[in-house]
């Protein structure tokens, strides 16, 4: 059974002084345990709108969408805030450390929000997390003195910390170089193995889409699937080529719509 559904998906946004806009056109999509998703596409393609409705953090306008067989519309608003905390770890291009605070403080703040053993041994559950992204030695650290590939590593573990079933990336590398962002990517998907996590990735990094087995294109809110044995490095490269979204605007206001993590847990 499919852990997160999409069926015939849309998503229609008022505008102002126009009519409404229509991001996303009927997105099916299924996704197993274990999976490993690329999604690319130009700015504007409805990316970030398509990975805030997977990780519940919106409503489609239209169409259905299912967490392990539940409907998220039958979702009270407790419930859906319990399985976004639980079952689904955001990673950002940003990495969003709370400054001031410890690698090791960072990463127990999702534990915060945990209940039992979860809770009471969170400092040494985020510290083997640490441990697990390379960063056992940086656990006192504060995010000023870690380098940016660092930051990102810290922000992987509190992400996983509560073992989600399903990890969203959204250009996890983007703020990184091409050598560092290789190498976060890689114990990504290798933590995300580990732990037979779901594994959505949008990127325009042709290296890191090649790290997934299932490549999707979206194209003026269309998602469709390219052969599991095409280059995705080719796949990147059509998207470039595809003309912008109409009604795009140079900074996606669906951006503005991703709660920062921080403040989701603080919500
Ligand atoms: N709430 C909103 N109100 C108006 N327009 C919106 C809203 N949310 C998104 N849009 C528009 O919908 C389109 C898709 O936005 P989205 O952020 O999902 O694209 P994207 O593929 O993630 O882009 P990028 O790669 O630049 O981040 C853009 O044209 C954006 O401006």
């Amino acid at each position: 059974m499919s852990l997160l559904s999409l069926h015939s998906v849309t998503k229609t946004v008022p505008l102002p002084d126009a009519p409404p806009l229509t991001i996303l056109h009927g997105v099916d999509l299924e996704i197993s345990s274990g999976d490993r998703l690329s999604i690319v596409g130009r700015s504007g393609s409805g990316k970030s709108t398509l990975l805030n409705l997977m990780g519940l953090l919106d409503s489609p306008s239209t169409g259905s969408i299912t967490f392990d067989g539940r409907p998220a519309e039958k979702f009270s608003s407790a419930e859906r805030d319990r399985v976004r905390g639980r079952e689904i770890g955001f990673i950002f291009q940003q990495f969003n450390l709370l400054q001031g605070r410890t690698a090791r403080e960072n990463v127990m703040t999702p534990l915060l929000y945990a209940t039992g053993k979860q809770f009471w041994n969170r400092s040494t559950l985020a510290g083997e997390m640490l441990e697990r992204v390379g960063l056992g030695h940086r656990v006192d650290a504060m995010p000023t003195m870690l380098s940016g590939g660092e930051q990102q590593r810290v922000a992987i573990a509190r992400s996983l910390v509560r073992g989600p079933r399903v990890i969203l990336a959204d250009e996890p590398t983007g703020a990184l170089d091409v050598e560092t962002g290789a190498s976060v990517m890689a114990l990504l998907d290798e933590v995300a193995l580990s732990t037979g996590a779901a594994l959505v990735t949008i990127t325009h990094d042709p290296a890191i889409a090649d790290l997934a087995s299932r490549h999707l294109l979206l194209d003026h809110g269309r998602l469709s699937t390219v052969r599991d044995d095409g280059r995705p490095s080719e796949l990147v490269a059509v998207s470039r080529r595809l003309p912008h979204a109409a009604g795009v605007h140079a900074v996606p206001a669906a951006s503005g719509a991703v709660p920062d993590e921080d403040e989701e847990l603080s919500a």
